[in-house]
């Protein structure tokens, strides 16, 4: 479960304060997978951050009691300084999992060849994404955060090997995904919200979040 209560968050932009939550209060169940509507710029990445805990609310508070996936395709986290190997073992020991599984999993996953013992600073973006994805996938969440829908790389074969891996874990899994399209969310979520001037309007079907989507835009 994720619980949001009274949340504020904005941004002053040197002009104006940009907002993104105004004492906003909604609750995701595991089993209830959700998609949240929004228009570009109005602060969909902000809120997968702030259920990931990569950013801080400036009021109220966010309650947590599953596992929550990092945003898919985040790529922080990670050492630059060290290899994918060490990356590995360093993730699985916060996470309390077994280091050696973690590692050849990855290792077998993102297809590194010797870059694998190589600093994560050598790597181009590409492998770099695909090291990171593969680090996600080894560890099991209650819940994944996707941000506009899944990521990709340019290599087939790393796509299709983890769009496997990742679509088994997600029929087990609640998502929370948020869009600018109700298109993207259509996979995932028969329930959804639509985020308009700070607060989150919560809906049984999609379909509903549309209409009010489809009305104010
Ligand atoms: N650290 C920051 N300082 C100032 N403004 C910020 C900061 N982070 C985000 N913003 C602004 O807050 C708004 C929401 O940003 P966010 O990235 O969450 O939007 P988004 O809905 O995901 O956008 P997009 O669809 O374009 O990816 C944007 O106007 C952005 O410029």
């Amino acid at each position: 479960m994720i619980e949001f209560r009274n949340v504020s968050k904005s941004f002053w932009t040197g002009k104006q304060r940009k907002v993104i939550l105004d004492r906003a209060s909604f609750r995701i169940d595991l089993g209830n997978s959700m998609g949240i509507l929004a228009a570009n710029g109005t602060g969909k990445t902000t809120i997968i951050n702030m259920m990931a805990g990569l950013e801080k609310p400036d009021e109220g508070t966010i309650r947590k009691t599953s596992r929550v996936s990092f945003p898919l395709g985040f790529m922080g986290g990670v050492n630059n300084k060290h290899s994918a190997r060490e990356n590995c073992r360093y993730i699985a020991r916060l996470y309390g999992l077994d280091p050696d599984y973690v590692e050849s999993f990855c290792r077998w996953v993102c297809g590194l060849g010797e870059y694998f013992e190589m600093p994560l600073a050598t790597y181009s973006s590409g492998m770099r994404s695909r090291f990171c994805f593969a680090l996600l996938l080894s560890i099991e969440f209650d819940i994944y955060l996707i941000d506009e829908g899944m990521p990709a790389t340019s290599d087939v074969e790393f796509n299709r090997k983890a769009g496997n891996i990742l679509q088994e874990r997600l029929k087990q899994a609640t998502v929370v995904i948020v869009s600018h399209s109700a298109k993207t969310l259509e996979r995932f979520c028969r329930s959804a919200a639509v985020l308009k001037d700070g607060k989150l309007y919560q809906f049984e079907t999609l379909e509903e979040a549309k209409r009010l989507y489809d009305y104010q835009s």
